[in-house]
């Protein structure tokens, strides 16, 4: 059955609102204006009392700019005269479009509506005369519970759809180039054995010896092969046998006893094997559909943005590692265009895709977000390790000549704007302030990174 249209609810909400005498409307409005510092507070308090509400609203940014803006709400909500009714029905849509995005459970924003009426119901019996309590309370309740099923439908809708793209993704990260992707992970995992047999015989010391969790192949498989394939049997077992590896194996190799260094090694070969074993079973199971890639340059499509930045903020969470956001333009991309032609401009952007691609590490991310824009999502870094990284993409592709039509060399250049993830539950923020970095960055002459 289709839910109301936008028309429809405005309506519904506007006879809401004249069941209700204009004087205690007013003196509802006149209730909020006084206390909506209290009810915003008191909202802000409880919420946070709750181990899984304090999971998202702990941030700082979200103290700074929830508080204001639950004030604004509640001023616009109670407000005598509504001039656009349909105005405020999309205030509320986009309310439940940010819960979505977010992916707040929807238990949170309810028992939320719930406290704030508590409080509203203490101060209407402090402020008010008797004989209009009962009518203020279930006007104040309507109106709350009215914006609760807009929001709560805009929610759903939007989570539907996150459902749907979150399944797609799976799908994809199960049948991307399996057959590249396998190679590629059997020799970052060799490689990562071959440093550490190196470093053994070279007596290096502990600490400097190579953990699996953060080699090549084990950003991959934390980032992405643990939820492509969520669930499966192998999962768990490369899981135990990378932490084996790392917390107990490595450790004996330092041992003084020539015995315990031989059983750790043989034991950490072993699971080598295994882990090898493991992923070629997992991989062939795995079809041969390649979906969610652009066609030009074989990278990720914006499609996926969502699923994988929330998947990021998700282990940020747990792991208080960062991620990084860099927008990436072609400098005077239509200039080329018109000078080179359209086919020496298709072949520039897969060879600057080409680039990003190996540039970026197993975990990290490479979107093309339409035209000659694309997005890294480089995870595990800080501050200056993205700063470097992007200084040095911008001189490799700077200095990289580019083969157009047979034997024509071109170079071209990039601007970057990039930030650090803040933690914030919303990733929409941090994608908007790399696209203001990289609007400076084209500001300030092209050709440059600017870091906000
Ligand atoms: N060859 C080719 N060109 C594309 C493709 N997609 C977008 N473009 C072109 O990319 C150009 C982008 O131009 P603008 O957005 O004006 O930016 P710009 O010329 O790079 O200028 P700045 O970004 O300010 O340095 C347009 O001319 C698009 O037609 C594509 O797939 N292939």
């Amino acid at each position: 059955m289709r839910y109301k249209d936008k028309h429809q609810l405005a309506t519904e909400w506007q006879t809401l609102l004249q069941r209700t005498s204009s004087p205690v409307r007013q003196a509802v409005e006149s209730l909020v204006l006084t206390h909506c510092v209290y009810f915003a507070d008191h909202f802000y308090q409880v919420m946070l009392e709750d181990p899984n509400a304090s999971l998202f609203l702990s941030n700082d940014q979200v103290g700074q700019r929830l508080n204001p803006s639950m004030q604004r709400w509640l001023s616009a909500m109670f407000s005598v005269e509504h001039e656009n009714f349909e105005a405020l029905v999309e205030q509320q849509e986009k309310v439940g479009q940010v819960h979505a995005r977010i992916d707040i459970p929807v238990n949170l924003v309810l028992n939320g509506a719930r406290q704030l009426k508590l409080a509203f119901y203490r101060q209407i019996n402090r402020d008010m005369p008797n004989a209009t309590h009962g009518e203020a309370s279930v006007y104040v309740s309507d109106h709350i519970d009215m914006a609760m099923e807009i929001m709560s439908h805009a929610y759903s809708v939007a989570n539907d759809r996150n459902a749907r793209t979150e399944e797609a993704y799976r799908l994809f990260s199960l049948t991307q180039s399996v057959g590249d992707e396998r190679e590629r992970q059997r020799s970052a995992l060799l490689d990562w054995e071959n440093t550490l047999m190196y470093g053994v015989a070279a007596q290096q010391d502990a600490a400097s010896l190579p953990r699996l969790a953060s080699s090549e192949f084990g950003l991959w498989y934390l980032h992405k092969a643990c939820h492509a394939f969520e669930g499966a049997p192998e999962i768990t077992a490369i899981t135990r046998c990378i932490e084996q590896i790392d917390n107990e194996w490595l450790k004996e190799l330092h041992k003084a006893d020539t015995a315990s260094r031989m059983n750790a090694l043989s034991d950490i070969r072993d699971a080598t094997r295994s882990i090898l074993m493991l992923l070629d079973n997992m991989l062939e199971r795995a079809s041969g559909l390649e979906a969610g890639r652009d066609s030009l340059t074989r990278l990720l499509n914006r499609k996926f943005l969502s699923v994988v930045l929330n998947r990021e903020i998700e282990i940020g969470r747990h792991s208080n590692k960062r991620f990084a956001l860099m927008m990436v333009d072609i400098d005077h991309f239509k200039a080329f265009n018109d000078t080179h032609g359209h086919d020496a401009g298709d072949s520039v952007l897969q060879q600057v895709a080409g680039i990003l691609d190996r540039s970026t590490r197993g975990g990290d991310y490479v979107f093309r977000m339409g035209g000659e824009e694309f997005l890294l999502v480089l995870v595990d870094t800080d501050a200056e390790g993205s700063r470097l990284f992007a200084e040095r993409l911008r001189q490799a592709i700077a200095n990289e000549p580019m083969l157009v039509a047979g034997d024509t060399l071109l170079n071209v250049t990039i601007s970057v704007g990039a930030t650090l993830h803040d933690g914030h539950p919303d990733y929409q923020r941090s994608l908007q302030r790399a696209d203001q970095a990289l609007y400076q960055a084209k500001h300030h002459g092209r050709n440059c990174v600017v870091m906000q």
